[in-house]
């Protein structure tokens, strides 16, 4: 049973509401998101952990819940998107992977997995209205989704490298499906980031916005092509595509988790960890 609450209301209302943001929509137990659904059972789910949606534990545990109920419900399509106009998802929680204990790390990797598994497998089209920008576990979560919608002129991409550690092979395996190997390797080793219209040119997003309005309206488009496929013949075809890697994530679950706990808490990554955050403090500070 749904745990929240959610607005019913027409797709069109409902886009043009969040888009303003004029009015509060929904009221329910989660912290750090918003979840509404129209009429037609789709959801928007905006993520809203302040300043830059970093993923931490809690935010990814509300973002299982939510893809747990939104599968119980028969969902017909979700939309996911940030409350930001600048940034969509700023990747992990940095603090909660620094300095933090083995098993704070593993719970938190361990999580992101699960979001994986269910938003990556689920039974209803999934859509990014991505608002700003999206480094790392940002970009990733974006990945997820079937199909991707940037507004123009933010970042996005797999920066791990540039904080000293690789992207685990799953991560690898679906960024080649999506970009191809030879534009992956050429990202991934050098921890790139694109901006939109370069996303754009080499598939790592779909469609460009010029705003969160469009981006809305592109998104609503996309699930839209759905309404006329029988949902249990699209299901089949998306599942007999992913089953591979959601196969390989799901019984490997746990061994990943571990690699990645063994590589963060590697000393020379903990330091690469901090140069980064001081450059990132630094930036801001020059900026100021
Ligand atoms: C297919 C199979 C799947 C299986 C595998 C599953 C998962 C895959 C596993 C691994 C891949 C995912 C792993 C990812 C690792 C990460 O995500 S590490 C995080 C990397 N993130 C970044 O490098 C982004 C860093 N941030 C920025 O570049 C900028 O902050 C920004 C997002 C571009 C925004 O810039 P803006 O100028 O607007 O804001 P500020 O820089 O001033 O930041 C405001 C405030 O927020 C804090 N902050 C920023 N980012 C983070 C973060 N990631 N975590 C925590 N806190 C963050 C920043 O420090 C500021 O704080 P303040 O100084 O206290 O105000």
């Amino acid at each position: 049973m749904s745990s929240y609450v959610y607005k019913t209301t027409r797709r069109g209302v409902l886009l043009a509401k969040t888009v303003s943001y004029q009015v509060r929509l929904c009221s329910g137990n989660f912290r750090h998101l918003e979840v509404l659904k129209d009429e037609n059972n789709v959801a928007i789910v905006t993520m809203k952990r302040a300043p830059v949606n970093s993923l931490n534990t809690e935010l990814l545990t509300e973002i299982s819940s939510v893809l747990t109920d939104l599968e119980e419900t028969k969902c017909s399509g979700m939309i996911l998107t940030s409350f930001s106009d600048k940034v969509f998802c700023s990747g992990l929680d940095i603090y909660e992977i620094f300095k933090s204990k083995p098993s704070a790390i593993g719970t938190s990797f361990s999580t992101l997995l699960e979001v994986f598994i269910k938003l990556y497998g689920s039974t209803f089209p999934t859509v990014a209205a991505i608002t700003g920008h999206a480094p790392a576990g940002g970009c990733v979560l974006g990945l997820f989704c079937e199909y991707r919608i940037m507004v123009q002129n933010f970042k996005i991409g797999l920066n791990e490298d540039q904080l000293g550690f690789n992207a685990p092979s799953p991560i690898v395996k679906l960024m080649i499906n999506t970009i191809g190997h030879r534009n992956a390797e050429l990202a991934l080793t050098s921890g790139r980031l694109f901006t939109t219209s370069q996303a754009l040119q080499v598939g790592l997003v779909d469609e460009i916005a010029k705003d969160r309005t469009e981006a809305f309206e592109k998104a609503d488009g996309f699930l839209r092509r759905f309404e006329m496929i029988p949902p249990l013949a699209r299901n089949f075809t998306k599942q007999s595509m992913r089953r591979a890697l959601l196969q390989d994530v799901t019984i490997n679950r746990e061994k990943y988790t571990e690699g990645f706990v063994s590589m963060i808490s590697l000393h020379e990554v903990q330091q690469s960890i901090a140069a980064y955050l001081d450059n990132l403090k630094n930036k801001k500070r020059n900026a100021h």
